[in-house]
């Protein structure tokens, strides 16, 4: 089936590879022609594990192309997947201009039936709007559906959670889109669950929503272990064993941060006042994350002599995770702007992330730690599990660690002579 992915950033990109893996034909379209010419070439743009081998496999065969040119696109494509960005608006919903924009293309240039398909993550009720901006601009009426299939995969790991999912969701209201969409994942080996819109675009924020609410429970919990001297990596595996609960996303940490989960939840909570019937859980999950920050400064100020003030501290990850570029909502970077509040000095790494412009960044740790009076991890990133700190001890002022991903061994850091800090990590 020849199909085409309106988008080509992170889930665009990876949706379109996937698609091109089960044997169809694909061709991806962005308004950002820098991003289609490298695209184009084999050269993905953005840092994902594994997914430029794959695009470089289908450019050569010839089984994916690029296109800045949206007319001919939607022309040539009976089935349209939209994966645009829907970035928090300033009341804190979801903007929705760009799956606008796109709907409105479609309605101005469709030539023949299409089923259109939102894999951005969308409120309820999008669909229903994306059917009327396609009307409002058709020309004369032609017939198209409308399918709601979100999107679940992670950045970092985007290419497997997108070749293997735990379950495909496809809301529609037509039988016929059904069918074809249907066949498009016949040969995924995972639950596929048939919705209606409604439903499956409220799966999508329910799901990120519900994770969300795990990782500020476990950082909660955290806090409490913390003054009770209980280390929480013992308590997410105690409680995670349990099949009911499940051991993921109970890693304690500076807080969720990301492109996703805090837009969503944020997202889910404007639908939910606006409908009068308020998600006070979430309404916590999203002050619990924001104390996050505030909890991890107040820890530094108080472990630190007289405070981070005038203070050089070496910030390892600018990342929003590992293996991952993107730092959109990154906790890191929420950390530095109250360090630097707090008027301390900051010193910045990250292996992927350059941020040289905006923040002092050094390319090699041992550069980034000299002369520091504290390293703080802010990303997972393999590289900090690994590291030399006997041989970085002598670099620093004080010998400070404050691990906010519990990266670390307390005994093997404190034999090494260092004050150590993680988040109720003992
Ligand atoms: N990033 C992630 O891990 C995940 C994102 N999602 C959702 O998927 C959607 C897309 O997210 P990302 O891929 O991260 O976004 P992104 O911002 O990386 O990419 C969006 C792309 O759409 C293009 N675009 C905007 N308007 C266009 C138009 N009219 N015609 C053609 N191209 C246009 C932009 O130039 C950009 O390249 C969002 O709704 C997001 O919430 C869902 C699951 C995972
Ligand atoms: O809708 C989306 O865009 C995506 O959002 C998240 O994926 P992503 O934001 O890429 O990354 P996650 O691995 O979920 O991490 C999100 C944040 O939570 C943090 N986290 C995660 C897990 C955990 O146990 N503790 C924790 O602090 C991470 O460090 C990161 O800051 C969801 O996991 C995906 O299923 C979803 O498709």
């Amino acid at each position: 089936m020849k199909i085409l992915i309106i988008g080509t950033g992170y889930v665009g990109t990876t949706t379109g590879l996937i698609f091109c893996e089960m044997g169809h034909q694909v061709t991806g379209l962005d308004l950002d022609d820098r991003k289609i010419q490298a695209l184009q070439r084999g050269e993905l743009y953005f840092f994902e594990p594994g997914l430029e081998d794959l695009l470089i496999k289908h450019v050569q065969s010839q089984r994916i192309s690029f296109t800045s040119n949206t007319e001919m696109a939607i022309k040539s494509h009976d089935v349209i997947f939209i994966c645009v960005g829907t970035p928090q608006d300033l009341d804190g919903s979801a903007d929705l201009l760009y799956v606008k924009n796109v709907a409105e293309a479609i309605g101005q240039y469709m030539n023949s039936y299409k089923v259109i398909v939102t894999k951005s993550t969308v409120p309820v009720g999008t669909a229903e709007l994306v059917t009327n901006w396609i009307k409002r601009q058709q020309p004369v009426p032609i017939p198209f559906d409308v399918v709601s299939n979100p999107e679940f995969l992670r950045e970092g790991s985007a290419l497997q959670d997108a070749l293997r999912p735990d379950r495909i969701i496809i809301g529609t209201e037509s039988e016929k889109a059904r069918t074809i969409i249907k066949e498009l994942y016949q040969n995924f080996q995972c639950p596929i669950v048939e919705t209606n819109l409604k439903a499956s675009e409220m799966i999508k924020y329910a799901a990120n929503s519900f994770l969300a609410m795990k990782i500020s429970y476990i950082n909660e919990l955290a806090r409490l272990c913390d003054k009770l001297g209980i280390n929480v990596n013992d308590v997410s595996t105690g409680i995670g064993l349990d099949h009911r609960i499940g051991p993921h996303f109970l890693q304690a940490g500076m807080g969720y941060g990301g492109s996703c989960f805090p837009k969503d939840v944020s997202a889910l909570l404007q639908t939910a006042r606006q409908h009068d019937s308020p998600l006070s859980i979430l309404e916590k999950v999203v002050e619990v994350n924001k104390d996050q920050s505030v909890y991890f400064i107040e820890k530094m100020n108080r472990a630190i002599e007289g405070g981070v003030k005038h203070k050089t501290i070496a910030v390892l990850g600018l990342a929003f995770k590992a293996n991952t570029d993107d730092t959109r909502e990154s906790p890191s970077l929420q950390l530095i702007e109250h360090l630097l509040q707090a008027q301390a000095v900051i010193r910045t790494h990250d292996p992927v992330v350059n941020m040289a412009s905006k923040l002092p960044q050094f390319s090699t740790i041992p550069e980034t730690v000299s002369d520091s009076d504290a390293v703080i991890i802010c990303t997972d990133w393999d590289d900090y599990k690994t590291l030399d700190w006997a041989a970085l001890k002598p670099l620093m002022k004080q010998p400070i660690v404050f691990d906010g991903r519990n990266m670390l061994n307390r005994a093997e850091m404190e034999t090494l002579g260092f004050f150590y800090h993680g988040i109720a990590n003992y």
